[in-house]
């Protein structure tokens, strides 16, 4: 179990985060939902170490860790193929991230674009390349913040059953920032939904998998979101 554990968080004089507590099941997908602004990203700063001033504890996030952060974060001077390998080459051998990388191109139709530099590459584009290659990346945690948000719909419906493919055959432990219910529900085993600063959790929500209460849940959850 990943857990943190009553997180503090002010920016000088703005409360962020207010005594927020969640433990991530292992081999789980935790969707955190919440208002804009309310702090989700900065709690996962917080997981990722690159906030440090905070109050609290995180716990178990030692592992290895892929992120997905909400802009890609791909080396402007390495082409996409490079860019994959330099994250890929410490955890597989040559053969290996080649398969790999042509599977995964593929899967987006991004194969013709592997020499191209980021820069001359869409917004959309780039973020693919980024989410797959934290998929691809064999760690036992994913953190990904509003992943599909800047795609479009046939690619994100191609990469969400992608996310649900790999999920089955690898069993991951994710945490997934979204503003998107229905993605909460389609992906979260859990999904935790947090109130407006000073943020606190407002409501746990453990789905059982099954679509039968999915209307009912959705009709929850909008309803947590207004109050
Ligand atoms: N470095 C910073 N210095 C001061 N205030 C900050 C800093 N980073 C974030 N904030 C403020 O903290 C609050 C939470 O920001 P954060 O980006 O964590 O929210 P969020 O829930 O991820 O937002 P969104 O859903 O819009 O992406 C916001 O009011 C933001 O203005």
């Amino acid at each position: 179990m990943y857990q943190v554990k009553n997180i503090i968080k002010n920016y000088n004089d703005l409360k962020v985060l207010d005594d927020i507590s969640i433990d991530f099941p292992k081999n789980k997908t935790t969707c955190i939902l919440g208002p804009s602004g309310c702090g989700k990203t900065t709690l996962l700063n917080i997981i990722s170490g690159i906030i440090k001033e905070y109050s609290g504890e995180i716990i178990g996030f030692e592992d290895d860790i892929s992120f997905v952060f909400q802009e890609d974060r791909l080396i402007p001077w390495n082409n996409v193929s490079s860019n994959i390998e330099f994250v890929l080459k410490n955890k597989m051998n040559k053969e290996k991230i080649e398969t790999t990388m042509e599977r995964y191109l593929k899967l987006v139709n991004l194969e013709e674009y592997r020499y191209y530099y980021p820069k001359d590459l869409s917004g959309g584009m780039r973020q693919k390349i980024s989410i797959l290659r934290a998929f691809a990346y064999p760690s036992n945690l994913l953190i990904m913040d509003e992943p599909f948000k800047s795609l479009d719909i046939n690619s994100k419906q191609v990469l969400i059953d992608f996310f649900k493919e790999l999920r089955i055959m690898e069993n991951r432990t994710c945490i997934i920032v979204t503003h998107d219910i229905e993605e909460a529900l389609t992906l979260g085993d859990k999904i935790v939904i947090l109130t407006e600063k000073p943020t606190r959790v407002k409501k746990i929500m453990e789905l059982n998998g099954s679509q039968e209460n999915r209307i009912k849940l959705r009709e929850i959850i909008e309803k947590e979101l207004m109050m």
